[in-house]
């Protein structure tokens, strides 16, 4: 599947705002978490909330938000933002995808989910891809179960385990 030198030397990180408020989320995530880093490095990296958002227009706390993400990456990471008008992929293509950029990669793979109202300009700019998880717009809370499920479904796609076809 890839060669594992550069299996070793990718990181994949999620990148999130705001910490994950409820329990059944944050339970669900982590196993998901637990069970992707048995095939790769995998962590969620997660910027404190802002304090005070009540002051603060959309866009305003877009752009503060923006700067709490730029500030996260560093020199030489891949970044791809999830987002509604992003590629749409199937699971299987998405399998490939990874397989492709742990190929390629040799630091971080970093996805990156928005806060409430989504990107400011700056963190579009800072992007290389764009991907959708679907059409629909999920919260910024829920998609992370669902990006974390499908990036270990990914990994059992490539490792042919059967949790795919279950
Ligand atoms: C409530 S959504 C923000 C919606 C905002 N109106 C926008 O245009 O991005 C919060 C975050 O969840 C993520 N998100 C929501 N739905 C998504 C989808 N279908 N695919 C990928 N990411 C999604 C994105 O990272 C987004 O920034």
């Amino acid at each position: 599947m890839c060669d594992n030198q550069n299996c070793i030397s990718m990181k994949t990180t999620l990148l999130v705002v705001g910490r994950t408020v409820e329990q059944h989320y944050i339970t669900a995530i982590n196993d998901y978490i637990q069970r992707t880093k048995r095939f790769i490095s995998f962590d969620m990296e997660v910027i404190p909330e802002l304090k005070n958002t009540k002051s603060l227009s959309m866009e305003q706390q877009k752009e503060k938000e923006g700067e709490l993400i730029c500030k996260a990456l560093q020199p030489g990471d891949v970044v791809v933002l999830l987002d509604e008008h992003g590629k749409e992929m199937r699971s299987l293509e998405f399998a490939e995808y990874m397989k492709r950029k742990m190929n390629t990669v040799n630091k971080r793979l970093v996805f990156v989910i928005g806060g409430p109202y989504g990107f400011s300009q700056r963190v579009y700019d800072a992007a290389q891809e764009k991907i959708s998880m679907s059409k629909m717009t999920f919260s910024h809370q829920m998609i992370r179960l669902i990006f974390v499920e499908q990036i270990y479904r990914a990994m059992t796609i490539l490792n042919g385990g059967p949790y795919h076809h279950e």
